[in-house]
């Protein structure tokens, strides 16, 4: 991976545009959100902080903050159709996709102005009520409960955890999720922004840029690899059999979820904030082998193939450890990384000129029209 090729097909190394919002290994394993280092933010911020700091150009002051915090706070109510909606998908569709009706249904009933003047309006309202929407239908559908999505919870972080267990969670699990989620906000031209910037730039509406952006950031290839991670690592009961596994895996030239990275070369600075927070809960939860089992397979991939984990490896043994169902890990990276898209869409639109690259043609030369009548 050091001498990671930075050219050909996926329009990987070359300039797509210009962004004010991040900067992804600029400096080799770096990544910034508006100048400041993903160090100091997920160590010292809270969500909330972040989330402003995208959408609203700087750090909250504290009375910003609360401020920020109440106004979101009031707007967790699902609307009454979108909760009929969520009754009618069944308990085994996947949450990723009742992500996306949900994104898609709130834009039907509450929509944007053709002028954009309240954008920042329903991009707080997809960031206040994300965690409510994947949670009611989860609990809807799999125990047959409608949940309370206005709970008394002071941040998007602990929302997340207690509409998904109808209880408050325990503050440790909070600070994880916290952490967890400026991790996940932002990250440059990665693809799921991408395609929301390529539908923001058409002037389409916020809903459609968020609805295109998670259908983006469902495959394995992308967010969807903290789940397919967890469904690797909860195979192998011993570090050992982990090992054995991998690679064969590797022999057959199996793609192994959670490592590489498109742009950085030797580290994503994700990991090492979240493998931490893993070992912790790890220690919390007295697990005995699935935090053993990672290790592992982070030495043995960097050993192997100069491969290292990205930010969804660690992420998935975290959140196991919370009691998180495995299905809603990626969900859990859009209630994030709206902000990131949104925060992109605003740029985009301060800024617009429609996306259409061209491509090589590889097709036939030129052909001769025959009629349908005379096609062998
Ligand atoms: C939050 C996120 O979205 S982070 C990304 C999450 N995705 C994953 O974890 C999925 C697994 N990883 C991958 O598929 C890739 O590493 C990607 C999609 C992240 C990046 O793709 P690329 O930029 O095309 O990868 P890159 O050019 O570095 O690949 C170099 C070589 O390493 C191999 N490689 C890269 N990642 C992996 C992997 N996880 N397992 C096995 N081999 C891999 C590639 O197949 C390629 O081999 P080749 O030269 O024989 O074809
Ligand atoms: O940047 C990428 O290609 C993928 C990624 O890590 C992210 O979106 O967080």
């Amino acid at each position: 991976m050091v001498d990671k090729k930075l050219g050909g097909a996926g329009l990987r190394g070359q300039s797509a545009g210009e962004t004010a919002l991040c900067t992804v290994g600029k400096t080799g394993s770096g990544l910034t959100y508006r100048g400041y280092d993903i160090k100091d933010l997920a160590a010292n911020a809270q969500f909330e902080e972040v989330a402003y700091l995208l959408l609203y150009g700087t750090l909250p002051t504290q009375t910003e903050l609360d401020a920020y915090k109440t106004r979101l706070k009031g707007m967790r109510k699902l609307p009454e159709a979108l909760k009929t909606v969520l009754e009618q998908i069944p308990s085994d569709a996947h949450p990723m996709d009742v992500m996306r009706t949900g994104c898609s249904m709130l834009g039907n009933l509450e929509t944007e102005a053709t002028d954009f003047s309240d954008q920042l309006d329903h991009i707080d309202r997809m960031l206040a009520t994300f965690p409510g929407i994947v949670n009611y239908w989860y609990n809807f559908s799999h125990n047959g409960t409608r949940v309370e999505t206005e709970t008394d919870a002071d941040s998007i972080a602990e929302q997340f955890l207690w509409t998904l267990h109808d209880k408050k969670p325990e503050p440790l699990h909070v600070e994880v999720m916290h952490a967890s989620l400026i991790l996940y906000a932002e990250h440059e031209f990665n693809a799921s922004t991408f395609a929301g910037r390529v539908c923001a730039s058409t002037l389409s509406d916020i809903h459609s840029v968020v609805t295109g952006a998670i259908g983006t950031l469902r495959g394995p290839l992308h967010g969807g690899a903290n789940e397919a991670a967890m469904d690797m690592i909860q195979q192998w009961s011993s570090a050992d059999e982990a090992e054995e596994a991998m690679l064969g895996m590797l022999a057959r030239k199996e793609k192994i979820m959670g490592f590489g990275h498109a742009v950085y070369r030797e580290s994503d600075p994700r990991n090492a904030i979240i493998k931490e927070w893993s070992k912790k809960l790890s220690e919390q939860v007295g697990d005995t082998h699935l935090y053993a089992v990672s290790e592992r397979c982070e030495a043995v991939m960097w050993r192997e193939k100069k491969l290292f984990c990205n930010a969804d490896f660690f992420h998935a043994s975290a959140y196991n450890f919370m009691g998180i169902p495995t299905k809603l890990f990626t969900p859990i990276f859009v209630c994030s990384r709206v902000s990131g898209w949104t925060a992109h869409a605003m740029e985009q639109r301060a800024n617009n000129r429609i996306i259409r690259p061209s491509a090589d043609y590889t097709g036939p030369e030129t052909m001769e029209f025959v009629a349908i009548s005379e096609r062998g």
